[in-house]
């Protein structure tokens, strides 16, 4: 059966969140280069990448349906923090996100052959102070190593937030109600 919709994501939580919104879809993964661009400001880069890696997927030939494509990055003072490198990246981050309020940025993009769309969720997430300890036990986990900002709201992560502004969902990875009013938009044919 052909699919309605391709998700060019290695994510299994993406796949669930698309699940969520009950579209028929195949998963692949992307291989795209998602370094930062001199000077690029955190809002262009993190749309940028989600275009990226809708259009790459095109580019693949996956061309019967339009491929969903999308990326999170973690924004402190206008820096994007990314995955944690190891260990020492990651006291770093976490130091930094301890005690303030930061912004999660996660863009959507839906392409084919002729169009692409997108848009971009910002979500403000406060985290309460974190000790030495907490950090070092995190660490541990297993948790942190994936994940944009070095946290998963969704999981262990989740003890740290203390207030949050905006959709909880796009913190995880994917916004239900945009991504689903984005697809819609595009399928009917509508330019935003
Ligand atoms: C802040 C935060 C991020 N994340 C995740 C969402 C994203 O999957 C990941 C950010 O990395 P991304 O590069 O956006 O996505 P990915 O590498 O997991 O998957 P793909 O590029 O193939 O689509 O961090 C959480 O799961 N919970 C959180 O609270």
């Amino acid at each position: 059966m052909t699919p309605t919709l391709y998700l060019a994501s290695a994510s299994p939580r993406r796949r669930e969140l698309l699940t969520q919104l009950g579209y028929t879809f195949s998963q692949f993964a992307v291989d795209a280069d998602e370094s930062r661009l001199p000077g690029e400001a955190p809002l262009a880069y993190v749309e940028r990448l989600a275009r990226l890696k809708a259009t790459s997927g095109v580019a693949m030939g996956y061309q019967d349906a339009p491929v969903l494509g999308s990326d999170t990055i973690v924004v402190l003072e206008q820096q994007a923090l990314g995955k944690p490198t190891d260990q020492n990246d990651f006291i770093a981050m976490m130091k930094a996100l301890s005690g303030q309020t930061h912004q999660v940025m996660t863009a959507i993009a839906v392409a084919d052959t002729k169009r692409v769309l997108s848009q971009t969720v910002i979500t403000d997430v406060t985290f309460k102070p974190l000790s030495e300890q907490e950090i070092e036990q995190y660490w541990h986990s297993g948790e942190p190593q994936d994940k944009a900002g070095g946290y998963g709201i969704q999981g262990l992560g989740g003890r740290f937030v203390t207030q949050l502004s905006g959709s909880y969902f796009a913190v995880v990875g994917l916004p239900l109600y945009e991504t689903d009013e984005l697809i819609k938009a595009f399928m009917a044919g509508v330019d935003e």
